[in-house]
This record gives C-alpha cells, sequence and structure tokens, in this order.
C-alpha cells in the first residue's frame, strides 16, 4: 500500500513536470530553429527532445548539396542524445515558420521516434506559440519496431 502511494505521488510529479516544461520546450525547439542549415529548400526546423531525466536536447534540420543527404531537426535531436547515452524520452517539441499549420514530423522521424517507444509526446507547434501534442503511437499507428524482430518465425532459415 505505501508502495502503491508513492507510485501515485510520482505519476502526479511526472504528469506535473511534463505540463510545466511544455512551454520551455516548445520555446527551445522554436529557439533551436535559428541554426537550421536548409540554403536549399530555405525551411527552417527545431527540435527540443527532453529524455526521461530532464536532459534536453536540440536539434535542427541540416540539408546537402547532395539533396537526399539531408537531414530532419528531429532526427538530428535523436541521434544527439543517443549517441550520448539516452534512449528512454518523455517528449519532442518541434518549430517551424509555418504560419498556419502545426509542424508535422515527416514519417521517417516518426519511424526514428519509435524506435524509442510508442507512449511518448510529440508537441507540434505554430509560430504563435499554439499547439497539437499527440503521442508517437497516434502519429504511427499499427507501427514496426524493435520487438517485431523477436517474434516467432514460421519458418526460418
Ligand atoms: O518535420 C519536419 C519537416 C521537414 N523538415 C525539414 C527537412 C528539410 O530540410 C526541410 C524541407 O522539407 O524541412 C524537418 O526537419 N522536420
Ligand atoms: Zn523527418
Amino acid at each position: 500500500r505505501h508502495i502503491r502511494q508513492q507510485q501515485h505521488i510520482y505519476l502526479h510529479i511526472y504528469i506535473f513536470v511534463l505540463f510545466f516544461s511544455s512551454p520551455i520546450l516548445r520555446f527551445t525547439s522554436w529557439k533551436a530553429k535559428e541554426f537550421a542549415y536548409c540554403p536549399y529548400s530555405k525551411f527552417r526546423v527545431g527540435a527540443a527532445l527532453v529524455a526521461h531525466d530532464g536532459t534536453v536536447f536540440t536539434g535542427c534540420n541540416v540539408e546537402n548539396a547532395c539533396n537526399n543527404l539531408g537531414l530532419c531537426a528531429e532526427r538530428t535531436a535523436i541521434t544527439k542524445a543517443v549517441s550520448e547515452g539516452y534512449r528512454s524520452f518523455k517528449a519532442i517539441a518541434i518549430a517551424s515558420d509555418m504560419e498556419e499549420e502545426f509542424i508535422s514530423p515527416c514519417g521517417g522521424c516518426r519511424q526514428f521516434m519509435r524506435e524509442f517507444g510508442v507512449k511518448w509526446s510529440v508537441f507540434m507547434t505554430k509560430p504563435d506559440g499554439s499547439y497539437m501534442d499527440m503521442l508517437v503511437e497516434d502519429l504511427l499507428p499499427v507501427s514496426f519496431g524493435p520487438d517485431d524482430l523477436k517474434k516467432k518465425k514460421a519458418s526460418s532459415e
């Protein structure tokens, strides 16, 4: 009973932290956009990713003269985090300059997020500060993930 009560408190703290860190995370993604390297598309994107312990990693899109090598902001942030030992995330915020649309992650980035779990939040923002909040599992339903590689096979070679 004591443990149940403690878990309950932790859940509330978790919700509290997520609720109050959301504006900071969204603002951080807005600032991260300033470093966007996008001479070809001229479409700036910023991302801010918060890990389980509160550490924040930023990212921006990084384009290339060899067009198809360009990296999205979201993948830049996730790659930075993973390469520094973080694999568990609470949320990612994304910002662009589109006045009337929430910036939505591309399919590749959704799959990249999904690799690290489906139950974490994606904040898709507009420059006016408004945002849409969805879980990775809602952005990428019926997804394929790391566990699927371990599933029983009909035949093996
Ligand atoms: O969610 C998105 C959508 C687009 N882009 C980048 C890719 C490319 O550099 C530019 C135009 O597609 O925007 C991102 O970084 N994240
Ligand atoms: Zn992408």
